[in-house]
């Protein structure tokens, strides 16, 4: 895939919301969150896939819409912006229609807390290649219990975070910034690390949510055009 030809055409500063390009990965929690939101948001986009399994985001065209090589990358005409917490925020200014974070500064700092926790106390500590690593130097039985530790000491947190203001969702009866997170990685702790979700019930009430609202399943993995089936 043609990386750098898009990163030119990003320096064209004549943009429109059409100008919408996601860079992600079908099985990619952190791409997920940001398929979610767009969709929440009525925003359409073009796909382009970056295959992480044969490593297509350690190539030179990538790496120069996102040094750190990773996905999700937003390009939205002249402005790439990578990170899904950056984005989620970016989106939010820029597509203010259906709102994610709510006014109320209480609830919407609760909101940041929660997303920041997923993307940054839970997600990278059960990365692939961190798991790889852990189990080449310390044993192939090792990652599973070192990534369903950090999932459940992260969800442990994020319980008792969303108890008091839950709703139908984490902090209420909208789907917001929170829910944006924190879908996409109960999903993933369950499916590939066999996380019960007993001890976490209202996560687990929540997520029963989370599965039956259109903008979520449109933008699963299995649903993505470089799904492997
Ligand atoms: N904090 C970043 C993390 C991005 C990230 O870790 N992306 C993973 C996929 S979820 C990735 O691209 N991994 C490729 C690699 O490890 O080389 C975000 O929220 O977007």
């Amino acid at each position: 895939m043609d990386f750098q030809s898009h990163a030119l055409k990003c320096s064209d500063d004549s943009s429109t919301s059409s100008d919408l390009v996601l860079y992600s990965f079908w099985r990619s929690s952190c791409s997920w969150r940001v398929r979610f939101a767009l969709n929440l948001k009525g925003l359409s986009y073009e796909y382009r896939a970056v295959n992480l399994g044969t490593r297509e985001q350690l190539s030179p065209d990538f790496e120069s819409l996102n040094p750190l090589k990773y996905v999700p990358v937003l390009v939205d005409g002249p402005v790439v912006v990578s990170d899904s917490y950056a984005i989620l925020l970016y989106l939010e200014e820029k597509y203010p229609q259906k709102a994610l974070l709510p006014t109320d500064l209480r609830l919407k700092s609760r909101h940041l807390q929660v997303a920041s926790i997923v993307s940054s106390s839970i997600q990278p500590l059960i990365m692939l290649e961190l798991l790889k690593t852990i189990g080449e130097n310390f044993g192939p039985e090792e990652p599973l219990p070192w990534a369903q530790s950090n999932l459940e000491k992260g969800f442990n947190a994020l319980e008792k975070l969303v108890k008091d203001f839950s709703g139908q969702y984490a902090l209420g009866d909208e789907v917001h910034m929170a829910d944006v997170f924190l879908a996409p990685q109960i999903s993933s702790a369950i499916e590939n690390f066999g996380i019960d979700m007993y001890k976490f019930p209202t996560l687990a009430r929540i997520y029963e949510s989370y599965k039956t609202i259109p903008e979520f399943q449109a933008s699963s993995p299995e649903r993505q055009p470089d799904a492997l089936h």
